[in-house]
């Protein structure tokens, strides 16, 4: 029911409308087709009667030519030019015989008709030589001189215009022969009513044409029925400026004759026919008022539908809609909050709530931004927590995460309201003080950013002492901008932690060069590795009592192409930092086990391999590589002597010294080097299953010089022997240093005096000499 008053009302509007526009786009494409149509017929229709009348005309000069011809053999014409060329004269049989010829030129103008119109309006007979022999109007004049003449002789025949009083005449010319010679031209003078007579057949008054047989000498108006205001006044040509443009218009040629046909034709108005464009607007604009009525009832009837729709809005409908506005606005709410935590996340660190590094740099800009217009100076302060990678690992992420938020707290707690810390992400946090006056005050927020950390952390009923260290950079001094500051405080801390951590330290520009050296090393490091360009030397270890070679420390040597020769302590701590170490130091090990267990045949030496702290990292992994050598190589476990540093001691973990005792048992000797340079804890010493002790060069060195050095050797050597340690003398450089050592109970030592380090041929050379030696010395 619905439906159907719907459908009654705004559908059969709507339907009534659109059929209304159908059936005036129909009227309007079959009155434009039929319009086209009816010009198409009517153009062909006129080009055929053109045609017709062109293809007359020939006909009839092609006729009338024949007809000439036949005259020009009739047996008169021949008697008479057979007399005349006999000399016959006038007084005897030639005026007989030119009276015949005159009569039957007049009877040949005379009896050829058409539509009871003469054909021929004048026929003659003129003689080469210009005399006219016979004429159908002998009063009228005639100018000799226009006919041609001499072409006649050849031509035969042709049809020939002359200008005269009334206009273009046409001429037939026919060459008379006698005896195959040219003797004179027939002429016949066309009717020329005749011709436009024959051009006109279907034109009438009010047909609307214009015809016209146009020639070089001028034109033979044929007919006119174009209005006058068509026609210009000059006789035989139509004003085209005022014709109409829709004029239809023909040009053809008349074959055979030197014209053309030219005709115009009014077409017929499209005002007089139904279809023309007048009746079309009109028949549109009777539609219009029809459209308008519809547009009319098409808005009463909407507003009866919104009336009636408002109507019948049932109350139920809007408890829904009130419902369905209800969830809309929890919904926009909801969107609000989540947009506004996302914000939130955008910018700040989940786990301690800090500003992140996006939002840290923004500030950090901010506060550039301000100190420029105030000419003030900012402090950037980037923290780094020392060892926070063992922490992490050893205590587990959770209580690392713990850590870090108290990291945090604590940080928030020291600095002002104004300042700005934020995290970076890891262990690393930024402090940002956006006014500082001089560096002085900078050491203070500083020194007062590592006191934090002097007080024990506590996570999971357990305490933990954790350092950190500060790097520090200041606008305007070392940047102006957010990331020139980071990147400089990251220099100036990179620095602090090479210097052993639990400082701070400011950037300065001579930092930057050294961070592009060691890029560079650092790139080259790797190069060297892949193309074999490091080296392993020897340095012999003699027992100071015999002066015997018992050992050999095998050293890194890197012969860069370009840099030249870059010592161990430049590229080890750069291996140490990015991971080489591990590559290098297998690498080392291999090489060194090798070449021992291959000079075992000529003195049983034991190979001193050095080892950083940071191999120590993997402790599973490196026992199981030397294991793996040392099968390899065939060298006994005995023959091989580990050297570690002081800073391996303060790391120490569960499984490095689970390791260290698998592999004394094995039979692998442990020495501490550089001993005296670093902590030297003598608790340390106890708890490691060291068998040697090697004394830094450094102190040897200076021994003969400093007496308080000379005494602390000595130290070190008592200390050694109470611990049950064997010693191993770095740098000896002079015979003195080496008897002082030797007097001293110092085992073994080492140092350029005996050797410096020698590539392993020169090394295994030394061993063949010295062995060469003793057999000498025993045969002998
Ligand atoms: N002035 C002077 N120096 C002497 C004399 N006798 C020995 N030396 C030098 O003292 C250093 C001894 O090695 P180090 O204390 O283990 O100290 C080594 C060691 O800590 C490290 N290193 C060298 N090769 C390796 C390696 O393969 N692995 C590891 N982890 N470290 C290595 O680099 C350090 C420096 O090595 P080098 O430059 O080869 O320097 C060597 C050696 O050439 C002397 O009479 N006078």
């Amino acid at each position: 029911m619905k439906h159907l008053k719907w459908f009654n009302s705004k559908t059969a509007i709507i339907i009534a409308g659109a059929l209304l526009s159908a059936y005036l786009i129909l009227i309007l494409t079959v009155t434009n087709l039929g319009q086209s149509r009816l010009k198409e017929s009517q153009n062909s229709a006129l080009n055929l009667r053109v045609t017709n009348y062109t293809e007359n005309l020939s006909f009839f000069i092609a006729a009338n030519q024949k007809n000439v011809a036949n005259l020009s053999q009739k047996r008169d014409v021949n008697t008479y030019f057979s007399n005349l060329a006999a000399g016959m004269s006038l007084r005897y049989g030639l005026s007989s015989s030119l009276f015949s010829l005159t009569r039957t030129i007049e009877q040949f103008s005379l009896s050829n008709k058409m539509d009871n119109q003469q054909i021929y309006s004048r026929v003659m007979i003129v003689g080469l030589g210009e005399t006219i022999i016979v004429d159908s109007q002998p009063g009228a004049s005639f100018d000799v001189s226009q006919l041609p003449i001499k072409q006649m002789e050849t031509l035969g025949q042709k049809v020939h215009l002359v200008k005269g009083d009334h206009g273009i005449e046409v001429q037939l010319l026919q060459t008379i022969y006698h005896q195959n010679e040219a003797v004179a031209v027939l002429i016949a003078k066309l009717n020329t009513a005749v011709i436009t007579g024959l051009l006109s057949t279907q034109e009438r008054p009010d047909s609307g044409s214009y015809l016209a047989l146009e020639s070089r000498l001028g034109d033979i108006l044929v007919w006119n029925s174009l209005p006058s205001s068509m026609v210009s006044a000059k006789l035989g040509s139509v004003n085209y400026a005022k014709a109409s443009p829709k004029t239809i218009h023909f040009e053809n040629d008349v074959q055979g004759t030197p014209f053309i046909l030219k005709s115009w034709f009014e077409p017929v108005s499209e005002e007089d026919i139904f279809t023309s464009a007048w009746f079309i607007a009109g028949i549109s604009l009777l539609a219009l008022p029809v459209f308008l009525g519809l547009i009319y009832l098409m808005r009463v009837n909407n507003k009866n539908l919104i009336l009636q729709t408002q109507v019948a809005l049932s109350s139920e409908q809007q408890q829904k809609l009130a419902k369905q506005n209800g969830l809309l606005q929890q919904e926009i709410a909801k969107r609000i909050a989540s947009e506004s935590k996302l914000a939130y996340q955008a910018t700040h660190d989940e786990l301690t709530n800090l500003a992140n590094r996006t939002h840290g740099m923004t500030k950090l800009q901010a506060a550039i931004r301000n100190a420029q217009a105030k000419d003030n100076q900012v402090l950037l302060l980037f923290i780094d927590l020392d060892n926070f990678k063992q922490i992490n690992d050893t205590i587990g992420h959770h209580a690392g995460d713990e850590l870090l938020k108290q990291t945090s707290d604590r940080l928030l707690n020291s600095v002002r309201s104004t300042d700005i810390v934020a995290r970076l992400g890891g262990d690393e946090f930024l402090v940002i003080v956006p006014d500082i006056q001089h560096q002085d005050a900078a050491k203070l927020v500083a020194t007062s950013i590592l006191s934090l950390f002097e007080l024990p952390f506590h996570i999971e009923q357990q305490e933990f002492f954790v350092s950190t260290s500060i790097g520090m950079s200041m606008y305007p001094k070392d940047g102006d901008n957010a990331a020139t500051l980071l990147k400089r405080a990251d220099t100036a801390l990179y620095r602090v932690k090479d210097m052993g951590r639990n400082g701070f330290g400011f950037y300065d520009s001579s930092m930057n060069s050294n961070v592009q050296r060691n890029l560079m090393l650092n790139m080259r490091l790797h190069q060297a590795i892949q193309q074999g360009d490091i080296e392993i030397y020897y340095q012999p270890i003699l027992d100071l009592q015999s002066r015997k070679i018992v050992a050999a420390e095998a050293l890194m040597r890197w012969f860069d192409p370009e840099l030249g020769f870059i010592s161990p302590e430049d590229f080890i701590p750069l291996a140490e930092k990015n991971g080489l170490i591990h590559k290098l130091g297998d690498m080392v090990l291999l090489e060194a086990c090798t070449q021992a267990a291959s000079w075992q045949s000529i003195s049983p030496i034991t190979v001193a391999v050095n080892f950083s702290s940071v191999q120590f990292r993997y402790c599973e992994q490196l026992q199981e590589t030397i294991v793996d050598v040392l099968l390899k190589t065939g060298l006994p476990a005995n023959q091989l002597d580990m050297e570690v540093t002081e800073s391996l001691l303060i790391d120490q973990g569960h499984s490095l010294m689970k390791m260290l005792a698998y592999l004394k048992q094995l039979g692998v000797g442990l020495s501490i080097d550089d001993f005296g340079t670093g902590y030297s804890a003598l608790s340390y010493l106890q708890k490691f299953p060291f068998s040697k002790l090697k004394i830094d060069r450094a102190f040897i060195n200076k021994m003969a010089t400093s007496s308080s050095d000379e005494s602390l050797v000595s130290a070190i050597l008592a200390m050694a022997k109470s611990l049950g340690l064997k010693v191993v003398a770095e740098g000896i450089e002079t015979e003195q240093q080496a008897r002082f050592l030797q007097q001293h109970n110092c085992e073994f030592g080492q140092g350029y005096l005996f050797s410096k380090p020698i590539p392993a041929k020169e090394f295994m050379a030394l061993l063949q000499r010295e062995r060469d030696r003793k057999r000498l010395l025993l045969t002998s």
